[in-house]
């Protein structure tokens, strides 16, 4: 049976400005079911402001919000005690020591994490009685993290969780956030970085000026639209003409350059074996035949194009 979705969001906007008011969310519709959702989207698409709206910290000018069934605004003292919060800018009194600040976190919870295992966890263990301020910028966001997980959320929402973090402190809170979906605990995350969203993500909405422009799983996203590749070697001046005309339509086949090809368009088992079948009717030995799946980034980047964002 499947629950009811922890997030649902419908014609949401949301202008900035008095004089000119300019809509950073733009009639935005978003269903995010049990699970980690990953939300994606050049600088200033909206994504801070769509989930500073659904944790209640900002009001729509229009459309539906529903966290965990509540309104962010009316049931906002409800949805506080279910979800868990980590800020772009922290939130945290910069005079609190680290260990602290955990424990009267989780002291505010009726079945919180068990601290020092956090701690150990996300690798704060050698600054507990470090204030916040002091603090490096890597350690404040894992305690940011610590203290919205640490009271067993039932949803939480990440705003960039591993911006700035280094590789180990990555893997780190990848881990935490795969055991805390394995206990049930739901995730919203945004992030810039493709590959955590391909590596951890059950869901995946791409957002662009202020509207969800595609969503679906990784996997299905990566097999809708961006096309992939198929490259092979062989001898120079292969009739390409000929290998055309036995693909299905829509293919392009390219000699890159002298002996090295390329197919591209929708590459299935059938089209691969339409050009091994080809290459040896043309008494063609393919060597270092290679399919290349298109990853996260370059859906993406062909999604939302490739020009920088103000
Ligand atoms: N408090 C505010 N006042 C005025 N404009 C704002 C405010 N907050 C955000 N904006 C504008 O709204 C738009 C969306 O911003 P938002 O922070 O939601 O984008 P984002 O997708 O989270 O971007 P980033 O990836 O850079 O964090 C941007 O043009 C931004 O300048």
């Amino acid at each position: 049976m499947r629950s009811e979705p922890v997030l649902q969001v419908h014609g949401l906007v949301k202008r900035y400005g008095k004089k000119s008011p300019r809509a950073a969310v733009d009639g935005l519709d978003l269903v995010a079911e049990a699970g980690i959702t990953a939300v994606l989207g050049p600088n200033g698409a909206g994504k801070t402001t769509t989930v500073e709206i659904c944790e209640g910290y900002r009001r729509p000018d229009a459309g539906t919000v529903r966290v965990l069934g509540l309104d962010p605004v009316r049931q906002a003292a409800d949805l506080r005690t279910r979800i868990g919060v980590m800020l772009q800018s922290g939130g945290v009194y910069s005079g609190a020591r680290a260990e602290e600040m955990l424990r009267h976190v989780a002291g505010l919870h009726a079945h919180p994490l068990d601290v020092p295992a956090l701690i150990d966890r996300l690798g704060l263990g050698g600054c507990g009685r470090t204030t916040y301020r002091r603090l490096s910028g890597g350690q404040q966001q894992r305690l940011a993290l610590a203290m919205a997980v640490v009271g067993r959320p039932e949803l939480v929402f990440l705003d960039e969780p591993t911006a700035g973090l280094d590789p180990q402190a990555r893997r780190a809170t990848w881990d935490l956030l795969r055991e805390l979906r394995a206990d049930g605990v739901s995730v919203v995350l945004t992030t810039h970085h493709m590959d955590e969203a391909e590596q951890l993500a059950d869901d995946v909405a791409v957002i662009d000026a202020g509207k969800v422009i595609a969503h679906g799983s990784p996997d299905e996203l990566c097999r809708g639209g961006a096309e992939n590749t198929l490259r092979f070697s062989g001898r120079a001046g292969l009739d390409l003409v000929s290998l055309l005309k036995a693909l299905p339509v829509g293919s392009r086949a390219d000699e890159l350059s002298p002996g090295a090809y390329r197919v591209t368009g929708d590459i299935d088992p059938h089209l691969l074996a339409t050009v091994t079948s080809w290459c040896a009717q043309h008494g063609v030995m393919p060597d270092r035949i290679s399919v290349e799946r298109h990853t996260l980034e370059d859906v993406f980047l062909e999604l939302t194009g490739r020009e920088l964002r103000s």
